[in-house]
């Protein structure tokens, strides 16, 4: 049976990050792609120019008009934008608590500009965490949840995932994008185990997105296969052949998104 794949987060006009990004990851996984809006974003590969924030009680309605008719296999969270649209969503995964969610704990886009409040961080570390399955930071976000300094090395980055689990985090991929070097390397930790994750470091500017990308295609992959590791290291390798297809993209004068493709022709 094909998965029904829900993604809760912001939009991009543009289609490389958020809801749009979430929704092609979704389909070229093998997915049934559904979203539920957090955020309206005037937003391109050059960054943002707007936020319109959707009122809480709206996230509200969409998700529960939503979960009364469809089952849910996975759940993909994103940009949130404020404290009550996180309370609103903790409110509704209590409610139906759907399996395999994962949360991109998405607070500043690669432009710069803020997508959480700065106040909602607080609320994100104690409400929401440990309330999902599978938690995706980036180096700076993971300093931000446990605040502390940003680390720069895979033994730095063992020991802060740690601390996350600490938290209440039932597994955590620690995605070392930030850094340099000839590959891109992330730190999983799940289930007992912790392991590096190794991809070629694609030389490109074609990186807006990389991290809903990510965390899409793990929601979009995990019902169809045995556990978070493998779904894991699949949706590393998704990414990574993602990066390389945007080669053949001209879109936008900035950091341009990566391209989702299946071939079923
Ligand atoms: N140039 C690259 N080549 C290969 N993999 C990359 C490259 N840049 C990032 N990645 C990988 O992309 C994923 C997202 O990493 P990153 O640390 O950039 O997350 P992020 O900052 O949340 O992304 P986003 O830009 O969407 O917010 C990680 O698996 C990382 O290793
Ligand atoms: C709606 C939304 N969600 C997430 C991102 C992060 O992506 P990036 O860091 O590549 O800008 C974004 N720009 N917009």
């Amino acid at each position: 049976m094909i998965p029904n794949v829900l993604s809760i987060a912001g939009t991009d006009p543009s289609g490389g990050a958020g809801v749009q990004a979430d929704l092609k990851t979704f389909s070229a996984n093998g997915a049934y792609g559904m979203s539920v809006m957090t955020a309206l974003v005037a937003q391109t590969t050059t960054g943002v120019a707007e936020v319109h924030e959707l009122p809480p009680e709206f996230v509200t309605s969409q998700l529960v008009t939503l979960l009364d008719d469809v089952r849910v296999d996975a759940v993909k969270i994103g940009m949130l934008a404020n404290a009550d649209v996180i309370r609103a969503v903790v409110a509704v995964l209590d409610r139906y608590r759907p399996p395999n969610v994962v949360l991109d704990p998405v607070m500043v886009a690669k432009s710069g500009d803020r997508l959480l409040a700065p106040d909602a961080v607080e609320v994100l570390r104690e409400e929401l965490l440990r309330r999902v399955d599978f938690v995706t930071p980036n180096l700076p976000e993971a300093a931000d949840l446990l605040g502390e300094q940003e680390v720069r090395d895979a033994d730095a980055m063992g020991a802060q995932a740690e601390r996350l689990v600490g938290l209440g985090v039932k597994r955590v991929l620690l995605k070392g994008g930030h850094l340099e070097g000839e590959s891109s390397v992330d730190l999983l930790s799940a289930d007992g185990g912790v392991q590096l994750l190794d991809a070629p470091r694609v030389t490109t500017t074609n990186d807006h997105g990389t991290g809903c990308t990510l965390a899409a295609a793990i929601a979009a992959l995990r019902p169809q296969r045995p556990d978070w590791s493998t779904a894991v290291r699949e949706s590393k390798d998704y990414l990574t052949a993602a990066l390389r297809a945007a080669e053949r993209l001209d879109v936008g004068r900035g950091h341009g998104p990566v391209h989702h493709f299946h071939q079923w022709w």
